[in-house]
This record gives structure tokens, C-alpha cells and sequence, in this order.
């Protein structure tokens, strides 16, 4: 298990970190998880050793995700020898991330792509730390995630979910609040709503949506 947040406290990632001042503004503000994206067709896109570079600059913080796109077992060994990351976000399936998982050791999260209620699993599955639900992308998207496209928040509510899990889509400071009083998510993730441009974080939007994230207490 990797590090999570205490009983009580919302845990908070900031996702796509490329440049100093974003990742300096997540160390010194508190976020729990950084999110680097190892997916070249993003605005975030970081190579390994950019990546460690910028985890680099500081000892300890926020746990180090890395995001990985239908990745096969080279591409995810290469990564781990360059930068060294407590967690594997990876776009795939449930049976490629059990694989990843006994491959390679460390905790590994899925994303969830969610347009309807019966996409919310129900079942846990091994070697599957945590569950980030976001919303199913538009076939016209570049990319998986990172699109700053809201999920209907109320498809959570009654859903049991059999993971710890994660809120993704369209977050941003102005609606974390009402989104975690809505779903109840124990987490949230944001990369666009905390932006200034395309990959770069700006450190303002950043500090406003730990602190409104942790404003409402939740019981686990
Ligand atoms: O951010 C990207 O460009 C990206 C590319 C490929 C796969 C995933 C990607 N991002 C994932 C995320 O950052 C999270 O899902 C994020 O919290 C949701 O993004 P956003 O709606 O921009 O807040």
C-alpha cells in the first residue's frame, strides 16, 4: 500500500505537474499525490527524466504518480529505473493492471472511464489499489483523461465502491466542493482546472483547491 491521507482528511492530487512553480506549490501547499504524465499526445507530457528532475527538488511531500497510457512492460521498466514513483496510474484494462501490478511490485491505480451507473464496478479486483472514476472521454479526444470534461457527479450517490477511490473530470476551485459534498469521494484529482495554459500550473489555483477540497470533512 502506498501512503494515503489520514482517517478524515480528503486526499488531494494535482495531475500533469511539468515545470517547478506547480510542483513547488503542491509540495508547499500539501497535496498528497503528484501526477506525471508519461503519455506523448498530452500538454503535460514529461519525459522520465524531466520527471525526476522536478520530484527531485524535494525530499518526502506528495507520493509520485506516474501515468501511463495502454503502457507495455519495457516502457513501464524503463520508467521505474529513471524516476523512481510510489504509484502506476494506467489506462487499461482490469487484467493488464493486476499484470502490472505483479510485474513490477508497486501500488497500482486504474482509471475508471465512467458515462453510466453500470460503469461503476462493484466488485474489487486484485492487485488494484485504487479506482480513479472519471468520465468516459469523447471519441473525438486525443487523449483519456485530462480533458477537463465534468462526470455527472450524481452517479455516486448510492453506489458502494469495493475500492478506495478517486473523483477525475473537470474539477476545478470554484467546484470541488459542491462535487465532493455531492459524490462523497474520499479524493480528488485535478490537472486542467488548476492551469494558467495547457501544462502550466498556476500555483494560486492550486493552494484554493486543496484548501476548498479539504473544507468539507467526509467519514470514511
Ligand atoms: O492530462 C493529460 O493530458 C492526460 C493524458 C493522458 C491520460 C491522462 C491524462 N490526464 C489524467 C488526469 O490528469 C486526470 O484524469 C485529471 O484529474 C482529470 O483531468 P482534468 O479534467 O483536466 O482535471
Amino acid at each position: 500500500m502506498t501512503f494515503s491521507p489520514a482517517p478524515g482528511v480528503r486526499g488531494v492530487k494535482i495531475c500533469g505537474l511539468t515545470e517547478e512553480a506547480g510542483f513547488d506549490a503542491c509540495v508547499t501547499h500539501g497535496a498528497d499525490w503528484v501526477g506525471f504524465v508519461f503519455f506523448e499526445r498530452s500538454p503535460r507530457y514529461v519525459t522520465p527524466a524531466q520527471a525526476r528532475a522536478l520530484s527531485a527538488r524535494h525530499v518526502g511531500g506528495p507520493a509520485r504518480v506516474g501515468l501511463f497510457v495502454y503502457p507495455d512492460d519495457d516502457t513501464l521498466a524503463r520508467a521505474l529505473d529513471i524516476v523512481p514513483l510510489d504509484v502506476l496510474q494506467i489506462y487499461a484494462s482490469f487484467e493488464r493492471a493486476t499484470e502490472v501490478h505483479a510485474r513490477f511490485g508497486v501500488p497500482v491505480w486504474l482509471s475508471q472511464p465512467v458515462s453510466t451507473g453500470a460503469d461503476l464496478p462493484t466488485t474489487r479486483r486484485a492487485g488494484v489499489e485504487r479506482l480513479l472514476i472519471e468520465p468516459k472521454p469523447p471519441t473525438t479526444a486525443t487523449r483519456p483523461g485530462g480533458n477537463a470534461q465534468q462526470l455527472d457527479w450524481s452517479l455516486m450517490q448510492g453506489w458502494a465502491p469495493p475500492f478506495p477511490w478517486m473523483l477525475a473530470g473537470g474539477l476545478n476551485p470554484d467546484n470541488v466542493v459542491e462535487a465532493v459534498i455531492v459524490t462523497g469521494a474520499p479524493a480528488v484529482d485535478v490537472s486542467s482546472g488548476v492551469e494558467s495554459a495547457p501544462g502550466i500550473k498556476s500555483p494560486r489555483a492550486i493552494a484554493d483547491f486543496i484548501h476548498k477540497a479539504r473544507s468539507v470533512t467526509f467519514s470514511a
